[in-house]
């Protein structure tokens, strides 16, 4: 068995994928960029508000073919199996032509990235993972890594500064003013999220949720990030 110690890859990692589409990035700092999203299956954390709660389970009842997950035409828990080197040939013979590739879930960190982030890299793709922080990251150097902090959830404190400082961009949900708080919270405990992008999300398009986002950007210069795609009915 190969060690993952820098320089050498992991050895394979199969990826479990509930759904693969090409759409528009809608969230966050890269809003806008035609992408390959790519939600891998399993989530612990249980976010009540989460909009991809058929991405939790792990059961192997649910396991299907490439073929079947691919020609979804609604959410459901099923998902396929593909060795992380095999999803580049997956996407030449479904011909997309997105150059950014956007690794979420589920919880994309329960799986280790290593050596698929290297190898899309490698062959001229950027990367994306959309992650609560939870898991360890394991990625190439070069993805743009989005950490919307689930605090007081499973992983723990240690493993989600670990997260923190590899994170490109802070993306939080947010409702109510508690969720700003604890933002303040980590911010004030994370030294290495001095510079770092914060953008606030506001939870489901809900009025409040909204107008308590924009009201509190406006006031510490932070970012806002609607689910554009939401909005125009796409992916
Ligand atoms: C579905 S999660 C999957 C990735 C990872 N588990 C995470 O939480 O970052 C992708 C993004 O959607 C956000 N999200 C999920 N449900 C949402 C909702 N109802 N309203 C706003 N944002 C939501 C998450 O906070 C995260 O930024
Ligand atoms: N268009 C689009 N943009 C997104 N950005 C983050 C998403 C996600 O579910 O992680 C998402 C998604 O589901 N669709
Ligand atoms: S961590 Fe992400 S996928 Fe998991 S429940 Fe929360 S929002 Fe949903
Ligand atoms: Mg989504």
């Amino acid at each position: 068995m190969q060690l993952a110690c820098e320089g050498n890859l992991p050895d394979v990692t199969t990826l479990k994928i509930n759904e693969m589409f090409e759409t528009i990035q809608g969230e966050g700092a890269h809003t806008g960029i035609p992408s390959v999203f790519v939600r891998l299956q399993g989530c612990p954390v249980g976010c009540p508000w989460c909009d991809t709660k058929h991405t939790w389970t792990l059961d192997e009842a649910f396991l299907t073919t490439a073929d079947q997950v691919l020609n979804k035409s609604e959410e459901n828990e099923c998902f396929f199996s593909v060795e992380d080197d095999e999803l580049q040939t997956l996407f030449e013979q479904q011909g997309y032509v997105a150059r950014h590739v956007v690794l979420t879930g589920g919880e994309p960190c329960m799986y280790d990235l290593r050596r698929l982030t290297k190898v899309l890299h490698d062959a001229g793709f950027s990367t994306q993972i959309e992650t609560s922080g939870t898991y360890e990251v394991l990625c190439d150097p070069r993805s743009w890594v989005t950490v919307s902090p689930k605090v007081n959830m499973k992983g723990g404190l240690a493993v989600l500064d670990s997260a923190l400082n590899r994170a490109n961009e802070i993306k939080h949900p947010v409702a109510m003013q508690r969720h700003i708080d604890e933002l303040d919270a980590l911010l004030a405990r994370c030294e290495s999220l001095q510079g770092v992008e914060v953008c606030l999300q506001p939870i489901s398009q809900q009025d409040r949720a909204t107008a308590l986002a924009v009201q509190t950007c406006i006031a510490r210069n932070w970012r806002l990030s609607l689910q554009t795609h939401k909005y125009i009915g796409i992916e």
